[in-house]
């Protein structure tokens, strides 16, 4: 099985991302881009660099002009401009230049963090991703969407920067606490929802097995869902149109994230919203009840928090959507789905269809 897919814009290739059970092929993917002559800054944080700093460092030492690291706290709550200009300082004091490169080590926040400062500072420096949690291997490293959080709105300051390379070690998945890896299976059931009713099926028959952590079974199921993504930012890369397919369960999820004070992973907000949003869609007559059923439950089997564990106030979470980056006007643009494994944009869902969804039971 070959171990890399290749991410395309306009038919050119872009970048791999390149699956593995170790480390051993960073140093040499990384000489690909011309390491030997370029200063290397890792950025990671307090949760991560403990467990995978060290190694990252062995591997690469001797191998590039230069090789410095730098640390932020862990947290969604750090995925702010204060940790951006807490880097900016670091390379300006470390001489970085444009040739130089980052390069991501961690989850989601880590990623978006610090692509975003590869896509500002300079005017922009390339960078690499090595995604850690389940969530970032199989989402937020693919597709060159960066940023941060401002004034608690989530992602609102960003820009779109392709990695250079993405590195996926999907034994590094064995440190993480089950309910980060529940966060990553969010986005994962969100791909087969929105596109693949196959692959959706699979993930209900081998939940046991991913739920165990199988290797064969998670490495099928990492390529799978990058090859979903891929194939959406190949045709979208920007978010002109279909790449928003990506957003189905993230219109409320995001508002209940950002409700509940970011103490809910992001996957978890985007289950529950994936769960309302079917709701929808059944309400108007798309997914059949059986169909929805059928998404509560694979939720469920995978042990996802329900509104029942997070109880919220849906108005004010309905207020929240009202902030939505993907206003088209006055109309959010909501993503439903005609049945699972074709979802589509809708600018006609109202505040009271989500009322609604809300006092489905
Ligand atoms: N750019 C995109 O396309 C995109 C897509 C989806 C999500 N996102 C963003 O990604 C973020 C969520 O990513 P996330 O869930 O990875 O969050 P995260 O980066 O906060 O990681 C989750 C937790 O897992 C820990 N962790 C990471 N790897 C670990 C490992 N191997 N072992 C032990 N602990 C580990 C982290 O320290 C953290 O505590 C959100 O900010 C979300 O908005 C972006
Ligand atoms: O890559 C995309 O496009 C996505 O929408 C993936 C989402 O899972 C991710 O959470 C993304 O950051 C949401 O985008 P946003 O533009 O709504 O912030
Ligand atoms: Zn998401």
């Amino acid at each position: 099985m070959c171990n890399a897919l290749t991410v395309h814009l306009n038919d050119e290739p872009i970048y791999d991302i390149f699956f593995a059970n170790d480390f051993n092929s960073l140093p040499e993917l990384l000489a690909g881009q011309g390491i030997a002559d370029r200063r290397v800054c890792i950025v990671t944080e307090s949760n991560v660099a403990p467990l995978y700093l060290d190694e990252i460092r062995n591997q690469l030492d001797g191998k590039c002009k230069e090789l410095i690291s730098i640390i932020f706290e862990a947290g969604e709550s750090q995925k702010n401009l204060d940790t951006v200009k807490m880097i900016y300082e670091k390379l300006i004091l470390a001489k970085f230049d444009r040739k130089d490169l980052l390069v991501a080590l961690g989850g989601g926040v880590t990623g978006d963090i610090t692509g975003f400062t590869a896509a500002t500072y300079l005017r922009g420096i390339d960078f690499v991703q090595i995604p850690t949690s389940l969530l970032a291997q199989v989402d937020s490293s693919i597709g060159g969407k960066t940023g941060v959080d401002f004034d608690s709105y989530k992602n609102m300051v960003g820009a779109f920067h392709m990695p250079k390379l993405v590195y996926i070690n999907v034994s590094t998945l064995t440190t993480l606490s089950d309910e980060q890896f529940i966060s990553g299976m969010g986005e994962i059931i969100k791909h087969g929802l929105i596109k693949d009713s196959a692959y959706f099926d699979w993930l209900i028959e081998n939940h046991d097995r991913i739920l165990a952590r199988d290797k064969d079974v998670l490495m099928e199921m990492i390529r799978v869902s990058c090859n979903i993504k891929r194939v959406v930012v190949e045709n979208d890369p920007t978010e002109k149109g279909d790449r928003a397919l990506l957003n189905f369960g993230h219109t409320l999820g995001h508002a209940i994230e950002r409700y509940l004070d970011l103490k809910l992973s992001h996957g978890a907000c985007v289950g529950i919203g994936c769960c309302l949003a079917s709701v929808i869609s059944y309400n108007r007559g798309d997914i059949t009840e059986d169909e929805l059923h059928k998404i509560i439950h694979a939720f469920d089997m995978f042990g996802f928090p329900t509104l029942k564990d997070y109880p919220v106030d849906a108005d004010a979470v309905i207020e929240y959507t009202k902030n939505d980056k993907k206003m088209v006007g006055d109309k959010i643009k909501f993503i439903l789905l005609h049945t699972i494994g074709d979802a589509y944009i809708n600018t006609n869902v109202v505040p009271d269809d989500m009322k609604k969804a809300f006092e489905w039971h």
